[in-house]
Parts: C-alpha cells; structure tokens; sequence
C-alpha cells in the first residue's frame, strides 16, 4: 500500500523525500509542509485515530470493515482494490451439513458471512498465508482477500463466493477535523486532484 500511496501525496504536492529513503525509520517530517508520516501497521492504524495519536489514517476498507471502525471516512484512493473471497480446495463441498472450520486474518468479516448465511463455523485466526489452511488440512475453507487471483491459483485453490470488494480510504480523526478543518480539507481536496489525475491517465492508457 505504502508503494502506491507515496506517489499520490507527491502528485498532491507533499514531499515524501524522507519516506523514500526511509531505511528503518517510521516516522518523518514533510520538510517543506506542516505534515508528520506515521507508517504504522494497517490494524494499528485505526488504533492511532481512536486515541488522537494521528490526524488522518490512510487504510484498506478491509481493516475498517473488520474493526467495524467509527473513524470519518472522507476518500477512496481508488488503489488497493481487492475483494473478499472464500476458498478452498477441490474437495471442499460448501453444502455439505456439518459445523466447518475456517481460517481467516478477518474472524468478525467471516462470522458476520456465515450469520448471514445462517451457518455456525468454528473460526481460527491466521496471522498470514492464509492459503496453507486448507492445504495443510488446519481449516475446511479460508475467508481472505484477492486481488489477481494468482495466490488462490498457484496454491490449488478454488473460489466458492465473493463477499465484498475492498479499496484503500482516507479517514479522519473527528475531533481533528473540528480542531483542524482547513489544513484537513486542504490535504483532502489535494489528494483527491490526485486521485482523479491517477484515474484519467488509467483510463487514457
Ligand atoms: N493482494 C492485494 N491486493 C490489493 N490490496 C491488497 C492486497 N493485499 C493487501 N491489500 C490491501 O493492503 C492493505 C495492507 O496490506 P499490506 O500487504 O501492505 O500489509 P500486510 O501484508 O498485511 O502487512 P505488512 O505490513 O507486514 O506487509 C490490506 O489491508 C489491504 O487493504
Ligand atoms: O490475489 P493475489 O494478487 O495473489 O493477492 C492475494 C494475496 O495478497 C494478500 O496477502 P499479503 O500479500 O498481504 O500477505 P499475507 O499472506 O502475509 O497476508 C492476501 O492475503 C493473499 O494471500
């Protein structure tokens, strides 16, 4: 995300100089604006605005979705789209009437799917690599996201449903906006000519 985002602010005119060259470092000063970069983990990111230690989070929709997250959201940077998938193996049967272990980095995303669904599941969390759940015979099936597919093909796996699609948004602190509202709005309104330029050029090509 980081890698598609660095080139938005600058076509929005921040200096990210220091980001790119960042080495170990987490937190950098905009030399030549008013702004301070936390790169922080993306469940962490809404931990950061809930106790106003940042302003404004940029964070894929998946994480607020998870965190059934309270924070202003104001942009979708259009980037980072992926979607909710459920996979498994070939010899997954999803009709089949017994209680199914699933894998997921998201368990509120997969309990929530299999509410709806009317299907009590035995949740396990998985901090990444999801795929190897039902490979490894861990999980009957995983809840996970993909973008190209290629994770799910090259591991053998199969989709059985698409849940929702996931894109990277900028939210904002409330209390920052009613203490800030120029300077947020101003990065806003800048980053969203970016996102627009980002999209024509898309389109053109
Ligand atoms: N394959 C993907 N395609 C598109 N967007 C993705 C994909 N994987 C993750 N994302 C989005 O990017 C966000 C951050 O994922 P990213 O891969 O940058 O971090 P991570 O792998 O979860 O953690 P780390 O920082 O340890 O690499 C996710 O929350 C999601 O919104
Ligand atoms: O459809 P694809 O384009 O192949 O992308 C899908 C992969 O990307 C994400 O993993 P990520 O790179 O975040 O690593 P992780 O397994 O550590 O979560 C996701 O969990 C899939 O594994």
């Amino acid at each position: 995300m980081e890698k598609q985002v660095v080139p938005l602010l600058e076509e929005a005119g921040i200096n990210c100089d220091q980001i790119r060259n960042k080495k170990r470092r987490l937190i950098f000063d905009s030399t030549t604006q008013p702004y301070e970069f936390i790169l922080a983990k993306g469940p962490d990111v809404t931990t950061f605005l809930e106790r106003g230690a940042a302003d404004i989070g940029i964070v894929g929709s998946d994480i607020l979705t998870e965190h059934q997250s309270t924070q202003y959201e104001l942009l979708d940077l259009d980037i980072g789209k992926c979607q909710f998938v459920l996979a498994s193996t070939e010899a997954f049967d999803p009709d089949e009437p017994r209680r199914k272990i699933i894998g997921t980095k998201y368990p509120n995303i997969t309990k929530r799917y299999f509410d709806k669904l009317g299907q009590d599941v035995e949740i396990i969390k998985i901090e990444g690599s999801v795929e190897l759940a039902p490979l490894t015979g861990l999980a009957d099936a995983i809840v996970d996201i993909t973008e190209t597919g290629t994770t799910i093909r090259e591991n053998n796996l199969k989709i059985y449903d698409y849940l929702d699609k996931v894109s990277t948004r900028l939210v904002v602190n409330r209390m920052s906006l009613k203490q800030h509202p120029s300077e947020i709005y101003n990065f806003v309104d800048n980053l969203s000519a970016a996102i627009q330029m980002n999209n024509d050029r898309e389109i053109a090509q």
